[in-house]
């Protein structure tokens, strides 16, 4: 698969300034510092992939780019403003599928647009009815749901729910895509077409992505730079670029995704056993 050219913008899209969010956590004397001095640049266009220890503090800072909350201090700059909350030039996917169990699939995609307009008209308010329809048809055939447009959640598999859900946040059209770990609950095979069809919708719609996964394959398989964080606090470690001369045929079996692969895992070996033994110390 190549990559197209127009999609390797510099300009940085999300900036991440000296972020660090701590917490006050009931019953402890000291407030809990999850996150430190977090700097990163993620340029527009660009597909990072955030991989660390469970709790280093991933969801935390896919959050604060989300707006859903403020770090307590730093900031996060999305096209040089400061996020100041949650906005429709940002799509969020989380592992579960959030779906509306009785709205069918175009109806979980439309609800959005129902209430808050669309950029892709240039209007502001709720779209008509009949591009709604138009909007999430689209979108259903971009993740390869045409012809489910009318099933409910529980008539779909896990992989197609997830796609529904990928379906509804594009629907909006927003410059990034904040996936938290969205195809963890998957099974491999449904894990790994899943990757395919976004490495594509991606490379159709030039959206910056930032996707949170605990797998390096996956880290490796879909980021064009991928960064490792370490545990308690969290910080970023070391930003990886991943190059390959083309990604037609199986990547996974390239020498150098096995290096990427190894390289992180090394990375990511001390920082897991870090976090095992903090855990081990909280609960004895
Ligand atoms: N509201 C909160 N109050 C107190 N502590 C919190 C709160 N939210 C998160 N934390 C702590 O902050 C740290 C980071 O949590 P976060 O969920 O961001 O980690 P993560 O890297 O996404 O973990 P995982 O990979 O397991 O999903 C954890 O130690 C968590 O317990």
């Amino acid at each position: 698969m190549t990559i197209a050219p127009g999609q390797t913008v510099t300009r940085t899209k999300i900036g991440i300034r000296g972020v660090s969010k701590v917490f006050q956590v009931r019953g402890a004397d000291q407030p809990f510092t999850a996150l430190d001095r977090i700097h990163l640049d993620i340029r527009g266009g660009e597909f990072l992939t955030l991989v660390g220890p469970s709790g280093c503090g991933k969801s935390t800072l896919l959050d604060m780019i989300a707006g859903l909350s403020v770090p307590s201090s730093g900031e996060i700059v999305i096209d040089g403003t400061p996020v100041t909350g949650p906005g429709l030039d940002r799509g969020i996917v989380f592992q579960q599928y959030a779906l509306f169990p009785w709205r069918t699939a175009a109806g979980n995609v439309e609800f959005g647009l129902e209430a808050l307009g669309t950029r892709r008209s240039g209007k502001r308010g709720a779209v008509p009815k009949k591009e709604r329809a138009e909007v999430a048809r689209h979108y259903l055939d971009l993740v390869g749901l045409s012809g489910f447009e009318d099933r409910y959640p529980h008539e779909l598999s896990g992989g197609m729910r997830q796609r529904v859900a990928i379906a509804r946040s594009l629907a909006f059209d927003p410059d990034v895509l904040l996936m938290d770990e969205p195809f963890a609950a998957l099974d491999a095979q449904t894990r790994e077409s899943l990757q395919e069809q976004l490495l594509h919708i991606w490379e159709k719609t030039g959206k910056t992505v930032v996707f949170i996964t605990h797998g390096i394959d996956e880290a490796v398989y879909l980021g064009q730079r991928v960064a490792v964080m370490t545990s308690k606090p969290g910080r970023i470690k070391e930003i990886i670029s991943v190059e390959f001369d083309s990604r037609e045929g199986d990547l996974r079996a390239d020498a150098r995704f096995g290096e990427y692969r190894h390289h992180i895992w090394t990375l990511l070996r001390d920082e897991v056993a870090a976090a095992q033994r903090e855990e081990a110390n909280s609960v004895g």
